[in-house]
């Protein structure tokens, strides 16, 4: 499994510390910065590992600013990502069932660190059931198709 990994300069600790987590268990992962503490702006990193992994260039991706809300919301953008704020387990395994979420969006300054991790756990495990939840897949992707700039 390859992960891309970014955040902001909020999310800065979580995601060295999720970095690690992930090589500890074998699991390749780039990190699309930032990697200093200074001031960045989240959409341009919700952008890049939106865009890595809407090109099939790595399996999921982990993005994480303060709420975990703005990059996720910048991610989304990205037509064929489904980026899932995540503050439980239960939603992280939810959204791999049933939405069949590309990207993890994490709050660093909403959940803690070792919280942090189960879901990353869960959400890397989770299986998308297919079924009912396909076409629902479906019509997301219909309404990007809809606004697509032609
Ligand atoms: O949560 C965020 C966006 O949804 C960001 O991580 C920041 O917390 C927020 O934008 C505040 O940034 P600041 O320049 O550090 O005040």
């Amino acid at each position: 499994m390859k992960i891309a990994i970014a955040s902001d300069h909020v999310g800065l600790e979580l995601k060295k510390y999720i970095i690690d987590h992930l090589k500890e268990k074998g699991i390749r992962v780039k990190d699309f910065g930032p990697f200093t503490n200074e001031r960045v702006d989240y959409p341009d990193y919700g952008l890049i590992v939106g865009k890595e992994v809407v090109k099939k260039k790595f399996d999921y991706g982990i993005l994480i600013c303060g709420t975990g809300i703005g990059i996720s919301i910048a991610a989304n953008k990205v037509p064929g990502i489904r980026a899932a704020l995540c503050s439980d387990t239960f939603s992280a395994h939810a959204t791999r069932e049933h939405n069949d979420a590309n990207i993890l969006a994490l709050g660093a300054r909403v959940v803690a660190r070792g919280l942090a991790l189960d879901i990353v756990d869960v959400f890397l495990n989770g299986k998308f059931e297919g079924g009912r939840h396909t076409k629902r897949i479906k019509k997301i992707s219909n309404i990007e198709e809809e606004f697509m700039i032609k």
